[in-house]
């Protein structure tokens, strides 16, 4: 057939990278039209999630997710005024939190969370806070901000067992005890 002559004496343009291969071996690609197909699709790299302040109707558990590769990246890009975003994140347990736009209002100073910006601060939190701060100054109030509700700084939480380690240990809270004998704890 004279049409499929012409074809072969052509060289077919590849949609995709953008050079021309010969019939031959554009023929062991699945087909001229699923190259077709997919011409069309951006082949560029996938745009990164970004993370923002949660409201205060989302439980912990129920934050979007960060993942352990991801994580130490983010902890880096946000760790402070003089990181790339200049946001200071912290991470308190398994919860990132931005306090950037609270950190002026903090009644325990500012300078107290910038030591811990990018990093984890788990039981230093829990030594100045209780469970009732967590759910009114970070997680927020049920009261619209409108209506002189609190609102939250939790922006995500880590996935599956990921960690960002402390940087100190944390010390014994039963100092004493010792006597009671080496298994009590
Ligand atoms: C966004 C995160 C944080 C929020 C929303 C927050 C909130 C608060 C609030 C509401 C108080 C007053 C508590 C009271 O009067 O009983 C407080 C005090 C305090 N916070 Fe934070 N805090 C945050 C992060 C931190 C961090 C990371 C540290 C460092 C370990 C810290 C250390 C303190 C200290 C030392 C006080 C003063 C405690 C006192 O006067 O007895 N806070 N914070």
């Amino acid at each position: 057939m004279g049409w499929i002559r012409a074809l072969d004496a052509r060289a077919i343009p590849d949609p995709v990278l953008g050079i021309k291969v010969s019939e031959k071996t554009a023929s062991s690609r699945p087909s001229i039209e699923h190259i077709e197909d997919i011409a069309h699709l951006s082949l560029s790299a996938p745009t990164e999630p970004t993370y923002t302040l949660q409201p205060s109707t989302i439980p912990d558990a129920e934050l979007p997710l960060i993942s352990s590769s991801e994580i130490p990246e983010l902890l880096a890009q946000h760790s402070g005024p003089g990181s790339p975003t200049g946001r200071t994140w912290i991470v308190v347990d398994s919860v990132v939190v931005d306090a950037t736009e609270f950190l002026e209002n903090h009644p325990g100073g500012e300078d107290i969370i910038l030591q811990f910006a990018g990093r984890q601060c788990g039981w230093q939190f829990w030594r100045f806070h209780s469970k009732g701060i967590w759910e009114e100054w970070v997680k927020g109030t049920q009261k619209p901000v409108e209506e002189g509700g609190k609102r939250g700084w939790r922006v995500a939480r880590l996935e599956g067992d990921a960690v960002v380690k402390n940087r100190f240990p944390e010390p014994r809270k039963f100092v004493g005890l010792r006597k009671l004998g080496a298994d009590w704890w």
